[in-house]
C-alpha cells in the first residue's frame, strides 16, 4: 500500500524516503527547473500564444476559448503543476504545456475529485474498478467514473518504464527524483509495484490539484478586486522593475504582498476544506480536557477554524493586509491550516509555495487578468473532499507595454 497508508509504522517509513527531496532546501535548489514551467505558462496564456505550435490544437482549444481572447485558467494551471510535480517526482515532466501529449493525464486528476467522496465510503469499488481491463474501463465506464482508475492505469506505465531502464530515466535529469528515492527503500519498506504506483498517485494527485486551484482562486480574487491586482502589479514592479528582470522563486517569495495574497486565499478557498480524519489512539486520548474513547474516528476543518471570527476579524472579508507584518507567534499564523500540521501534514508545502509564488510574480509582471465575459465561475463550491468550485474559470489576459 502507499504513502497515505493507515499503518502508523509503514507510512512512517515511507513518508521518510520522500521527505528530504520536498524539504525547503531541496525545493530551493529547484528554483530554475520550477521557473522553466512558469515561464511555460506565461508564454501560453500571451494573448498571442508564439509557444503554442502546430501540435498544439488540441492544447489551444481546451485552454483558449478563442486564440487570444478568453483563457481557461483551471485546466492550464493544472498543466504546469502536473509538469512541475511530474519532472521532480519521475524525471521527465508529462509535458502538458507543451504540447497535446499525455493530455489524458491530467483529465482524470480532475475527475478524480469528483468521485472522491463516494470512493471514501465505497472503497472496495476501487479495486473492482482496477480489475477491469484498460480497454473496457475506457470504452465503457463513463469518464468522470473512471477518473482513479483511469490515472492509476496511466502511472502504472510510466513506473513499469522506469522500473525496466531505470538508467535512462535518470539521465533524463540531474535531479535525484523522488522515484529513485522510493525504490531506494529498505527491505523492511520495500516497494511493490501497487505500493509504487500508489504513491505516484498521491504525489500527482495531491501535488497537481491543490496548487492548480489555489493558484486559479488567487488570480480570480484579483479580477474581482482590481484595486488589490493593482496594488500586487505594484509589489511586484518594485522588486522586477525591468520587463526582462529574471523572476526567480527566492526573489518571488521576498514579495510580501504575494505571499499575503496567496494566504489570503488559502484561508477562504482552503483546497481540502474540512474533514481531515485521524483515530484515536487504542488506548484513547485527551483533547482539551475531554477524553476521547479509543479508536473513535475524529476530524477537523480548515475552512471553518478559517473563518473563525474571533482570531480573523471580519471574517469573510478577502483582505491580504492582515497577513502583512503578522506575527509569527500570533493566533492568526497558529489557526492557519491550509496544509494541516503533523505527521501527516502535507508534505509538499515548501514546493506549492515555490510554485505558486513564481507564478503568481511572473503573471502579474507582465500581464492584467479580468473576467472574460464568457466566464462561467460562480461563487458556489462544494466539499468533495478537495474544494470544488462550479463553473470554469475564464479570464482575459491583457499584456503591459513595460
Ligand atoms: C496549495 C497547495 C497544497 C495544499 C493546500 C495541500 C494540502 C494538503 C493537506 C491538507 C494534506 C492532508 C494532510 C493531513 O491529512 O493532515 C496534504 C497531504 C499531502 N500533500 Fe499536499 N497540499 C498542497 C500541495 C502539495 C504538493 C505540491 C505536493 C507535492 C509533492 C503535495 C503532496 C502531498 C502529499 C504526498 C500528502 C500526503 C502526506 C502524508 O500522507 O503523509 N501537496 N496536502
Amino acid at each position: 500500500m502507499s504513502m497515505g497508508n493507515a499503518n502508523v509504522a509503514i507510512h512512517k517509513a515511507r513518508r521518510g524516503l520522500i521527505s528530504p527531496y520536498l524539504s525547503k532546501t531541496s525545493v530551493q535548489k529547484l528554483d530554475d527547473n520550477i521557473v522553466k514551467h512558469v515561464k511555460k505558462f506565461i508564454e501560453v496564456i500571451s494573448p498571442t500564444p508564439k509557444v503554442l505550435g502546430e501540435n498544439c490544437e488540441r492544447l489551444r482549444k481546451e485552454v483558449v476559448i478563442k486564440p487570444g481572447d478568453g483563457v481557461n485558467m483551471v485546466n492550464l494551471l493544472r498543466r504546469l503543476t502536473g509538469d512541475v510535480i511530474s519532472e521532480y517526482g519521475y524525471s521527465e515532466s508529462f509535458g502538458l504545456l507543451s504540447s497535446d501529449k499525455n493530455i489524458w493525464h491530467i483529465q482524470p486528476i480532475a475527475d478524480s475529485v469528483a468521485i472522491l467522496p463516494w470512493l471514501s465510503f465505497a472503497w472496495p469499488v476501487a479495486y473492482i474498478m482496477a480489475a477491469i481491463p484498460k480497454w473496457v474501463l475506457m470504452n465503457v465506464v463513463p469518464r468522470e467514473f473512471r477518473g482513479f482508475t483511469e490515472l492509476e492505469y496511466n502511472l502504472g506505465e510510466q513506473v513499469d518504464e522506469y522500473i525496466r531502464n531505470p538508467n535512462a530515466a535518470k539521465a533524463k535529469t540531474t535531479n535525484k527524483t523522488i522515484f529513485e528515492a522510493l525504490l531506494e527503500g529498505d527491505e523492511e519498506v520495500k516497494l511493490s509495484r501497487s505500493a509504487l504506483v500508489g504513491d505516484a498517485m498521491v504525489l500527482i494527485g495531491a501535488g497537481t490539484e491543490t496548487t492548480a486551484t489555489t493558484l486559479a482562486e488567487a488570480m480570480y480574487n484579483a479580477c474581482i478586486y482590481p484595486e488589490l491586482q493593482v496594488r500586487l502589479r505594484q509589489e511586484i514592479l518594485n522588486a522586477f522593475p525591468n520587463k526582462d528582470d529574471e523572476i526567480t522563486v527566492a526573489k518571488a517569495e521576498k514579495v510580501e504582498y504575494i505571499t499575503a495574497f496567496l494566504k489570503e486565499t488559502l484561508r477562504l478557498a482552503t483546497p481540502i476544506p474540512g474533514r481531515i480524519v485521524r483515530e484515536a489512539p487504542a488506548e484513547g486520548a485527551v483533547f482539551q480536557e475531554k477524553s476521547i474513547p479509543g479508536c473513535t474516528v475524529v476530524s477537523m476543518s480548515a475552512y471553518l477554524m478559517h473563518t473563525n471570527p474571533d482570531i480573523y476579524p471580519d471574517p469573510y472579508k478577502f483582505d491580504p493586509d492582515r497577513w502583512m507584518n503578522s506575527d509569527p507567534a500570533s493566533d492568526q499564523e497558529k489557526y492557519f491550516v491550509p496544509f494541516s500540521k503533523g505527521s501527516r501534514g502535507c508534505i509538499g508545502s515548501s514546493l506549492a509555495w515555490a510554485e505558486m509564488n513564481a507564478t503568481l510574480a511572473a503573471t502579474f509582471r507582465r500581464y492584467k487578468l479580468s473576467l472574460h465575459p464568457d466566464n462561467q465561475r460562480t461563487d458556489k463550491w462544494v466539499d468533495r473532499i478537495a474544494r470544488v468550485v462550479i463553473g470554469d474559470f475564464i479570464a482575459t489576459v491583457e499584456e503591459y507595454d513595460g
